[in-house]
């Protein structure tokens, strides 16, 4: 078994149980209740490369990356240093995440917040909207097309900006086809876990320039965030170096200075 598809069995353990104690019809009224979703695409769609800064305390790679007992706390941080976007990893058993993570740094930054986690049914898609993040991740690997299209309708039609990730050069062709407004090619590879930043040059190019383009994964400080921009990406997801570091709004603030450089213009879309 993948370990994709080890992580989804323990999601949909999880959700079983979330489904049993709170009805479609409750997280309905939660999300009508929420404030208004941010527009996801605008926020990424910044003068210079955009900074998605992620809450991640543990990762199947890494195992325990950081205590982060306020995730808030420090995503107020992230927003201090620039970010335009927070994500937040609301998978459990993996990555040490939960809905409550999301709805503290919600209730804390004005920017929007993205529910990264695996999301396989619309009933997460709610979720995501009940406790207020404005964008949500949707995995290509893990949905057929059909799940995808309707993943991303539903998305869009509850106010969501899906963000659809790709590793490959065809699994960024399904994302196109199936209406994508913003793909994050993700440079850690599903199999091994072993992180290639070469993947994004690669798999970049089947994306059109309409569509905006994220790196995800190995950014380990502005150096990396210029090799992706130079290779045309719009916007950058850091998670490890943030969380690891020091100062994580100092390395915020170093990132988006050197996404903000006008000489980066030239390679991106
Ligand atoms: O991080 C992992 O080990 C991982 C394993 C399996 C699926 C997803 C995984 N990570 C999620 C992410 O995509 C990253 O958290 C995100 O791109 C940030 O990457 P990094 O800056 O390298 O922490």
């Amino acid at each position: 078994m993948s370990v994709l598809d080890e992580i989804i069995d323990g999601v949909r353990a999880d959700l079983a149980e979330r489904q049993a104690r709170v009805s479609l019809d409750e997280l309905k009224e939660r999300a009508a209740r929420a404030p208004g979703a941010k527009d996801g695409v605008a926020a990424l769609r910044g003068e210079g490369v955009t900074v998605i800064c992620e809450v991640k305390r543990s990762s199947p790679s890494k195992g325990a990356l950081a205590a982060i007992a306020d995730p808030a706390a420090l995503a107020a941080d992230y927003e201090a240093g620039g970010a335009s976007v927070i994500s937040v990893l609301t998978e459990g058993r993996r990555f040490g995440g939960s809905l409550a993570d999301l709805e503290a740094v919600r209730a804390k930054v004005d920017i929007p917040v993205l529910r990264k986690d695996f999301i396989v049914t619309s009933y997460q898609l709610w979720e995501a909207r009940a406790y207020g993040a404005d964008l949500a991740l949707l995995i290509v690997a893990a949905l057929d097309q059909e799940a995808l299209v309707s993943l991303i309708e539903r998305a869009e039609s509850i106010g969501l900006t899906p963000l659809v990730e790709v590793h490959d050069e065809e699994e960024a062709e399904r994302a196109v086809d199936a209406g994508a407004k913003v793909i994050g090619v993700n440079a850690r590879n599903l199999k091994d876990l072993k992180v290639d930043r070469s993947t994004f040059e690669r798999v970049a190019p089947e994306i059109p320039n309409h569509i905006v383009k994220v790196a995800e994964s190995g950014v380990r400080g502005p150096h990396d965030l210029i090799a992706y921009a130079n290779a045309g990406a719009d916007a950058v997801l850091v998670g490890e170096s943030l969380v690891t570091g020091r100062d994580p709004r100092a390395a915020v603030a170093d990132l988006v200075a050197a996404g903000a450089h006008p000489a980066l213009r030239h390679g991106r879309s």
